[in-house]
């Protein structure tokens, strides 16, 4: 069986292993249009800030590796279309040769493409994005100017935040923009968000939120930014206002959600037999929505690539939805999240409670030890836990796992009140603030 699999990043690159390391004699070809795969835009901005000495470990594989095993891999390769009646892929180099491959299985791992704003201005020089490599490069090389004294970043949702922190830490006067009235509004609530703002405004950040940029100004290259606020000198702009499907390929031709990403089944099947779609081309399952949604995330470009990879192989392998579990670290302060917040579940009509406690991480005979703050988010209904939050300079990260499971399984928030949670004052306190919300539960 041959498997032709389209853009070799996260999803492409997970699915491709998994056929390669467990069906062996599978014939695997993968076609990219990129010079590198598997790089890590995480790490972007821990490069651009220099929290991190290069970009050279943010790739975890190469073309190589695929060739060892066995794979067929073109790179620098663009599918310009699909004849999904014949199964073929038609594809071209950077040299312009085109080429063709058959199928019988395919799996399109095409990702995401940022959502450019369309204002006046929009082809000016020192306008920015922040999805690839070679984008990442543009930024940093901007930001070694000795003339860029201002960055403005519009969009404060992941990528915007951590940018605007790795541009103040290159010295710069950073403005950060949002049309939401906080940053990251989209993975918290207020409660949680305004101690993000407070961090970014204490370590120098100029926040400008509810504001729109409406135009870009300049002669060759960006000097001003306009918003329906006010006009701001700047001398580079990073847009990172969030991600749309790439489904150009196959929109056509198959079953599309309402921002373009095809629509797969559990086995990350799209609406034809022969063809699966993975990361953030792809719908996902949101088991705190208990709906099909759309959450571009390297984690779910990563488990949908192993489904489809399994699935193509032989053996099924049902996914098991998401719950868009994520988190931040921003000058030293860290906050996780997943499921819902309370403002995303009114969005989604699921009527909620929630319960809040702040605490200590450790007791306080401990010295190193910090305020920890916790929402966790139920049905009113069900009583089912569909979210939580969690903020500290403390690291709470790994907390956030054991909601994702409790919400993935339908767990109550009664379920929680006992939970055996264990104390080490080196860690945590008797009475633990994950107890102590579940217990204040109405
Ligand atoms: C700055 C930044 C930071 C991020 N940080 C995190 C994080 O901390 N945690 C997290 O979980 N997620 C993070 N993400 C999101 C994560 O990177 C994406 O969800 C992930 O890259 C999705 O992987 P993918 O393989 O589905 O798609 P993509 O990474 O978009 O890859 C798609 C591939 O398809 C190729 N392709 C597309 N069209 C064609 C075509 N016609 N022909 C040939 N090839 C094609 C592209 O060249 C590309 O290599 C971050 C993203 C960015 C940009
Ligand atoms: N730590 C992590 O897990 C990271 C995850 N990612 C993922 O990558 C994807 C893309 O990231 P982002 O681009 O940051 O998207 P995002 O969805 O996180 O944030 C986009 C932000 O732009 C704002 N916005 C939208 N339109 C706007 C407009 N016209 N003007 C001003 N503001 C506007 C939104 O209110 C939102 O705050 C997301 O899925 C994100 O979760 C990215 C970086 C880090």
């Amino acid at each position: 069986m041959k498997t032709v699999i389209i853009g070799s990043n996260h999803a492409g690159i997970a699915a491709a292993n998994t056929l390669l390391d467990n069906y062996p004699g599978t014939e695997v070809v993968l076609i990219d249009r990129n010079t590198n795969l598997s790089y890590l835009g995480c790490g972007t901005a821990l490069w651009v800030g220099r929290q991190i000495d290069g970009y050279e470990d943010l790739f975890y594989t190469n073309e190589e590796t695929f060739r060892k095993k066995g794979a067929k891999i073109f790179m620098e390769s663009s599918v310009t279309s699909i004849d999904f009646n014949n199964k073929i892929v038609y594809f071209e180099n950077k040299a312009g040769e085109k080429s063709e491959e058959s199928y019988d299985k395919l799996i399109l791992a095409t990702g995401s493409k940022p959502i450019i704003p369309n204002i006046p201005g929009k082809d000016l020089e020192g306008l920015h994005f922040l999805k690839l490599f070679q984008e990442g490069q543009e930024v940093d090389h901007d930001m070694s100017r000795e003339d860029v004294k201002t960055v403005a970043v519009i969009g404060a949702g992941y990528i915007g935040v951590e940018i605007a922190e790795a541009a103040k830490r290159r010295g710069k006067n950073v403005l950060l923009f949002d049309a939401m009235p906080t940053s990251l509004a989209s993975y918290y609530d207020p409660e949680f968000t305004h101690n993000m703002d407070k961090n970014l405004e204490e370590n120098g950040i100029e926040l400008h939120f509810g504001e729109l940029a409406t135009e870009y100004k300049g002669d060759k290259r960006v000097t001003q930014l306009v918003t329906d606020k006010g006009t701001y000198d700047v001398d580079m702009v990073i847009n990172a206002i969030g991600f749309t499907a790439n489904s150009d390929l196959g929109k056509d031709h198959l079953e599309t959600f309402r921002n373009g990403a095809y629509l797969v089944d559990n086995h990350q099947k799209t609406s034809d037999d022969s063809v699966y779609a993975v990361g953030d081309c792809a719908t996902i399952y949101s088991n705190a929505l208990e709906a099909t949604t759309y959450i571009a995330l390297a984690t779910n470009a990563v488990r949908s690539g192993i489904v489809a990879g399994h699935n193509v192989g032989g053996t099924e392998l049902d996914a098991i939805g998401v719950q868009g579990s994520n988190g931040i670290s921003i000058f030293g302060y860290n906050m996780v999240s997943t499921g819902l917040s309370v403002a995303a579940a009114k969005k989604a009509e699921i009527d909620v409670d929630y319960t809040d406690f702040e605490d200590l991480q450790k007791p306080g005979f401990i010295k190193e030890n910090a305020p920890v703050k916790i929402r966790i988010v139920y049905e009113k209904s069900s009583r089912r836990i569909v979210g939580a939050q969690l903020a500290s300079t403390e690291d709470i990260s790994a907390n956030i796992h054991m909601f994702s499971l409790a919400i993935q399984e339908h767990v109550t928030i009664d379920k929680l009140k006992l939970l055996d949670i264990f104390f080490l004052p080196h860690f945590n306190q008797p009475y633990n603030y994950i107890t102590m919300a579940a217990l204040r539960a109405k």
